[in-house]
């Protein structure tokens, strides 16, 4: 399979273009190269994600698209402009186009939902009626429409971040950056944050890039995704593609709560060799999304064995495409038959072991 193969290529106009970028810190211990060497694209209207363990350099990365941080060598283009090199008035523009949201809100505790997204309008020196205009139908988008005289303290989570987002697309910009958007939120409140990102990505065609430490986060709203590993790109592609089959370490070791792992009780029975005395196969099987786009037919999974059980496992549903993995026992006697039946079974199928009768 070739790389590109797997969507690390923007579908269509790149909007943000990053080349040969490196950022470098200077740390106690010596130099950290928190960016090394990352060159990709965004396309226009994508929702893109950028993941890797704490430290990998996704903020540095992330902040260097609106010039708050500023690379030692590399290019960052947003629609083919450069972003180093702009003057000070051009920058301002800049930022105008590109809206943020971060994990702590950033609102101001003294102003209310109103002013705190009047804010940046009136900065940029807007008349009292049109802020009045684009305020409410922001706090329209954002569902506050009721909480315009609130103040954060009387808030919930949830609701401050959605003041966030409206105070973030003041000025109409065609990216919104989202920095650990959710972290602070509950789940079912980010689903919801999710949701309105995801209908204001597709209502204003704006793209969206967002780090975050979820990969639920990913798997339910992003197109693409960038792993980074110490500062350096290590994969990169449509969700679906590198969720269902992480070609890279880092990745796997970001997604191992989604994995459905072989979970400890059975790992603890498990033995490579039966011996001799009777017992059962246990059977891994693979989607990667490719082949089991409508999901698995349950018939193939009885045809393994008329006594197959399903132990444990699950699949996700993204974009269209069913990937996962599930443990199947069948008697151990039955395997070699089994062989040659497998491979329209799953993806990819592999024997993990055996378990002797009797040992759960
Ligand atoms: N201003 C700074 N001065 C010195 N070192 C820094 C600075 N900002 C970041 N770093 C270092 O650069 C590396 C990348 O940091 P960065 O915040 O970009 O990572 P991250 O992936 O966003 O981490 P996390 O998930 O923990 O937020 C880390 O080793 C960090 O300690």
């Amino acid at each position: 399979m070739f790389a590109s193969d797997r969507g690390d290529e923007p579908s269509s106009t790149p909007h943000i273009v990053f080349e040969r970028l490196h950022k470098r810190y200077d740390g106690p211990q010596g130099p950290i190269h928190a960016v090394h060497d990352v060159s990709f694209a965004i396309a226009r209207g994508e929702v893109f994600g950028i993941i890797g363990r704490s430290g990998a350099g996704k903020s540095t990365l992330l902040r260097t698209i609106n010039a708050l941080e500023v690379p030692d060598a590399g290019t960052v283009t947003v629609d083919d402009v450069p972003v180093a090199g702009l003057d000070e008035a051009a920058l301002v523009r800049l930022r105008r186009r590109i809206g943020m949201i971060f994990q702590h809100f950033n609102l101001l505790s003294s102003k209310t939902v109103n002013a705190n997204v009047a804010l940046p309008l009136r900065v940029a020196g807007l008349a009292r009626p049109a802020i009045d205009r684009r305020v409410g139908e922001l706090l329209d988008l954002v569902g506050l429409s009721d909480k315009a005289s609130a103040y954060p303290s009387q808030l919930s989570g949830g609701q401050k971040q959605r003041v966030g987002i409206a105070r973030a697309l003041v000025h109409q910009p065609e990216i919104l950056l989202c920095d650990e958007a959710t972290s602070a939120l509950d789940p079912e409140t980010t689903q919801s944050i999710l949701a309105l990102l995801r209908d204001i990505n597709r209502r204003l065609g704006l793209t969206v890039v967002l780090i975050t430490h979820d990969m639920a986060v990913i798997r339910e709203i992003c197109d693409r995704v960038l792993v980074l590993d110490q500062g350096r790109r290590s994969e990169m592609g449509e969700v679906w593609r590198i969720f269902g089959d992480p070609a890279a370490e880092a990745t796997r070791a970001l997604l191992r709560p989604l994995l459905h792992d072989l979970p400890a009780d059975l790992a603890r029975d498990l033995v490579d060799d039966l011996g001799g005395r009777p017992g059962e196969a246990i059977l891994q099987l693979r989607y990667g999304g490719d082949s089991s786009a409508d999901g698995v037919a349950l018939a193939d999974l009885a045809a393994l064995h008329p006594q197959a059980r399903l132990l444990h496992g699950g699949l996700d549903r993204i974009r269209g495409h069913s990937q996962g993995r599930l443990l199947v026992a069948i008697p151990a006697s039955a395997l070699d038959p089994v062989q040659d039946r497998t491979a329209r079974v799953a993806d990819h199928i592999e024997v993990l072991g055996y378990v002797v009768t009797g040992a759960r």
